[in-house]
């Protein structure tokens, strides 16, 4: 359209759409857009709020215009995206590719690119699947263009977004893409487009898509597929963003505001892994989203004062740390040095040390806490205590103690509780300052926090060595974690983990309320006396004080 090159109008449609389609306990039909969308340089379109937002404020709802499997995945039914063992138990009447069963026919997504491999006259065979899968690389692209005559006014919004060709042709990418998906589509689908409008949505797809969790009807599985949710995408990239966004059980996405944001401040997500260190989030968005990111935390090598990257000097005596010289060198190979006595190594040194961690890691699993234990005192001399290995690592204990086997919670010894709280506690600071706000994370932390807390005072409580104060403080200090992971998490389905989390916290707040209630009207004698009353008692008595009279009016006093 001449008046609206940037074709920000289908955008807008967009949303008016969305809001009609999502659930009324989702958002308010009669919702009024609290942003717009602008071009603002380096990062094309954009969305700015357009008044002051509150924190938990829902920004926006967004549709799929198309879901389907990634680039790389296992043999699935393409249309509920269940797992298949074999790929020919049960082939689809009218395409003859692998469903898991006739009620998958004309389900989901799957009728349009049915009918194009019918037209088409292709059946896949035994030997297609012998090959990584790689004919479901081209599925995704195959849907979108399948768009154009069964539904223009998704194909038009789609064709509204960024593919990046310049920027992609020539590439490693642009030429796997040439091969797996343009001459497998023109090849043997006969797919009447030219190469250019194929890898233009390829590009689309790269540049735009969102990893999402599909449900498998009739169970509580769920597996990883890609989605083109185009309000979503208008978002520009912060490595420490202010929204989030939450999946519903019909692949809606709603989006909020993680923390507030300022009339005419941006709104912004991110397209990489929080909690990955420059170089690794710098990489994926270079490859992965073409562009370079110079956000305030890319810039500053202690990433916020976290040092999520940086190393320990080992010279002796120096106690220093070593950080990257310059985060912003486009090829990512600055040398480190350390902040004390400039002490040199080299970007690939430290990759290949990261890499050596991750080896490790993994092979570690996540079943046994004192493996990941050994790693991170192993490591402890080298690493920074907030490198991203070593928050890592706490993450994962903080979860493993209390859930894995051998290691529930009221088996734990009084060390692994503490330890459990000190991960929590750790991973908490680190995500204050790199996460703000509502987060899935902070939520299932705060989670986990709060259970050791209330084991521990109820234990004390029992073996009546606390005072009847401290025990209604940490009381309500719990409740006060689990109210906060309530705030994080009410937006997550009940279906999913998160959800289930906050269902079990909301319930354990009201049985909580009750409990400090019960614990207020206790008397004296469950606890230990108060310090002043311990004080008042051990006080050395005057001749006076010794009369039993004057010893009942004190004691009656207390
Ligand atoms: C998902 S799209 C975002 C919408 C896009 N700006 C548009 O006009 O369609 C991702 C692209 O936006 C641009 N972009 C997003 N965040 C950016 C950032 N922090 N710095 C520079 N460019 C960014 C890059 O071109 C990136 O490939």
């Amino acid at each position: 359209m001449a008046s609206d090159p940037q074709h920000i109008g289908v955008m807008y449609d967009w949303f008016k759409y969305s809001v009609t389609k999502a659930p009324p306990h989702v958002i308010d039909k009669k919702e009024k857009r609290k942003w717009k969308i602008e071009v603002i340089e380096p990062y094309g379109r954009c969305t700015i709020a357009t008044q002051d937002i509150k924190e938990g404020e829902v920004l926006f709802v967004d549709h799929p215009i198309v879901t389907g499997p990634k680039q790389t995945t296992d043999l699935i039914c393409l249309a509920c995206y269940r797992r298949l063992e074999d790929w020919d138990n049960y082939l689809c009447s009218t395409c003859g590719w692998p469903l898991c069963g006739v009620q998958c026919e004309g389900r989901g997504y799957h009728p349009l690119e049915c009918h194009a491999f019918a037209k088409a006259g292709y059946k896949p065979k035994k030997d297609d699947f012998s090959e990584a899968q790689y004919m479901y690389e081209a599925m995704l692209p195959l849907r979108c263009y399948c768009l154009k005559d069964s539904e223009p006014d998704k194909w038009e919004t789609l064709r509204a977004m960024e593919s990046h060709n310049d920027l992609r042709r020539g590439t490693e990418l642009w030429d796997r893409e040439q091969v797996n998906v343009v001459e497998y589509l023109r090849g043997k689908v006969k797919v009447d487009a030219e190469d250019e409008m194929i890898h233009t949505i390829t590009g689309i797809l790269d540049v735009n898509c969102h990893e999402v969790r599909s449900n498998i009807p009739g169970t509580r599985d769920q597996y990883l597929v890609r989605g083109v949710y185009p309000l979503c995408a208008m978002m520009s990239h912060l490595c420490s963003n202010n929204t989030h966004h939450t999946l519903m059980d019909d692949m809606t996405m709603v989006v909020i505001a993680s923390r507030p944001i300022k009339k005419g401040e941006q709104m912004t997500a991110t397209y990489t892994h929080l909690l990955s260190a420059t170089t690794e989030r710098r990489k994926h968005l270079r490859y992965g989203k073409f562009f370079d990111c110079v956000c305030d935390r890319c810039s500053d090598p202690t990433e916020m004062g976290t040092h999520f990257g940086s190393l320990k000097c080992s010279q002796p005596g120096c106690g220093g740390n070593i950080m990257c010289t310059d985060p912003l060198v486009p090829t990512n190979d600055a040398p480190w040095a350390c902040d004390k006595c400039r002490y040199q190594i080299s970007a690939l040194t430290v990759e290949r040390l990261n890499k050596m961690v991750y080896f490790e890691l993994r092979e570690a699993g996540d079943e046994d806490p004192n493996k990941l234990e050994a790693i991170m005192k192993k490591y402890q001399f080298v690493l920074h205590p907030q490198h991203f290995h070593i928050v890592g690592m706490k993450h994962s204990l903080s979860q493993m103690y209390g859930r894995v086997a051998g290691f529930l919670l009221p088996e734990l010894t009084q060390a692994q509780r503490l330890r459990k709280l000190e991960c929590c506690r750790d991973l908490l600071q680190v995500l204050d300052v790199l996460d703000p706000g509502i987060s899935r994370l902070r939520g299932l932390t705060l989670y986990e926090l709060h259970a050791p807390l209330l084991l521990q005072a109820n234990k004390a409580f029992q073996n009546t060595t606390i005072t009847k104060s401290a025990f209604l403080q940490q009381l309500q200090e719990v409740e006060g974690y689990l109210d906060q992971a309530i705030y994080c998490l009410k937006h997550e389905p009940v279906s999913s983990f998160e959800g289930e989390i906050c269902k079990i916290a909301y319930n354990s707040v009201v049985e909580l309320k009750k409990w400090i209630k019960t614990a207020t009207t206790l008397p004296a004698s469950h606890f230990l006396p108060e310090q002043h009353e311990q004080q008042a008692l051990s006080t050395p008595l005057s001749p006076e004080d010794l009369t039993l009279e004057t010893l009942l009016r004190k004691l009656e006093e207390q």
